[in-house]
């Protein structure tokens, strides 16, 4: 299948706000069908195997292996406040054989799931652009279909400030920079290397004063695993939770309806899309009357009981895009010979400071 090729969206949806809505002008940049969407926009996770051509794939994972060789990646993990600042790599302990490993796009991240090595050289070029490093033009076709894809989930999910500011990204892109609000990375595991189990972006509701600090938060994750293949026993499999059930046929109005009798029928207790919108300040999603957070630990977070499993084995050319405060998942041990090697990124949109 070719990955550029045309879906035609299938089912309708009931037009709640803030639900993905089917606009029919948007067949130029129309990579995800409608179920993809409908995935993402409800909590679960969409993947998509064969999405990146394997021609491409094999140029991506020379060029991490040539950046990797001439030292461009930084060991990175999951940073532990208590030790202090996420940027002294020493003080995290994270090492290049135990944690993940980081060749990055950007050097501004709101999460602490992101950080880590690389950034910008000294003229203020992001190292994904940066054409003097590795296959420049590998990672600029790449970043094309990214952008594409940005494009046709703004519409769809409508999210308009995932392109907001698009005459200003191409201006940023044409000095070959890139830009703050797309986070774009290689990342690599050796062998034993794990990342534990975490969420991409936090709700601005608890994270304190950290919440409003910066313009754009995180609000859709993508990866595209880079090898050649991969099998079960390699470990390395991403695990998700993605919410049970979503529903697209509950509305609003069977929300309420419905809220009463949770204790009766858990299958269909959550109801509406996850994520940014009207009047709703990046929930994970409603229970009921409830808003799910999902930051456990912290003052204001909650805790969602109602999830699944699912573990997607990293296979070259797969594509896997979820809501980025929606979303625990984890990396598991990778336990054979190979490294495991991914692109992976963040689509940026406006943090919402009013409400
Ligand atoms: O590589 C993966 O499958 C997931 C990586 C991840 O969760 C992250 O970098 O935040
Ligand atoms: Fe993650």
């Amino acid at each position: 299948a070719n990955a550029f090729s045309t879906k035609s969206p299938s089912s309708s949806l009931p037009s709640t706000i803030g639900a993905p809505v089917n606009n029919s002008n948007h067949n130029n940049h129309n990579l995800l069908s409608s179920e993809d969407i409908n995935k993402i926009a409800l909590g679960g996770v969409a993947v998509i195997a064969n999405f990146v051509p394997s021609d491409l794939i094999n140029r991506m994972r020379k060029d991490a292996i040539s950046l990797q060789k001439n030292g461009h990646f930084r060991a990175d993990g999951l940073s532990n406040k208590a030790l202090g600042s996420r940027n002294d790599i020493q003080k995290q302990g994270f090492t290049s054989n135990g944690d993940r490993q980081t060749f990055r796009g950007t050097s501004t991240s709101t999460s602490d799931a992101g950080g880590g090595g690389g950034g910008t050289n000294n003229n203020g070029i992001i190292s994904w652009y940066n054409t003097e490093i590795g296959d420049y033009k590998t990672r600029k076709e790449f970043d094309q279909l990214m952008c594409q894809l940005r494009t046709q989930l703004s519409i769809d999910l409508n999210r308009p400030t995932l392109i907001s500011d698009e005459q200003q990204q191409q201006q940023q892109q044409q000095q070959q920079k890139g830009s703050s609000r797309h986070e774009i990375t290689y990342n690599w595991y050796e062998p034993t290397a794990k990342l534990g189990q975490h969420l991409d972006e936090h709700h601005e509701e608890t994270k304190g004063p950290q919440g409003w600090k910066y313009p754009t938060r995180r609000s859709i994750t993508w990866l595209v695993y880079l090898n050649d293949a991969w099998t079960d026993e390699e470990g390395g499999a991403l695990r998700c939770l993605p919410r049970k059930n979503q529903n697209i046929n509950n509305n609003a109005n069977a929300n309420a309806n419905n809220n009463s009798n949770n204790n009766n029928n858990n299958n269909n207790r959550n109801y509406g899309p996850v994520g940014s919108h009207e009047g709703n300040i990046q929930i994970g999603w409603m229970d009921g009357y409830n808003p799910v957070y999902l930051d456990a630990f912290r003052d204001s977070g909650q805790t969602a009981f109602n999830t699944e499993e699912l573990y997607i084995i990293p296979f070259g050319g797969t594509i896997v895009l979820f809501d980025s405060v929606t979303l625990p998942h984890s990396v598991l041990e990778v336990t054979g010979k190979r490294q495991r090697i991914a692109a992976t990124g963040w689509f940026h949109e406006d943090s919402q400071f009013t409400f």
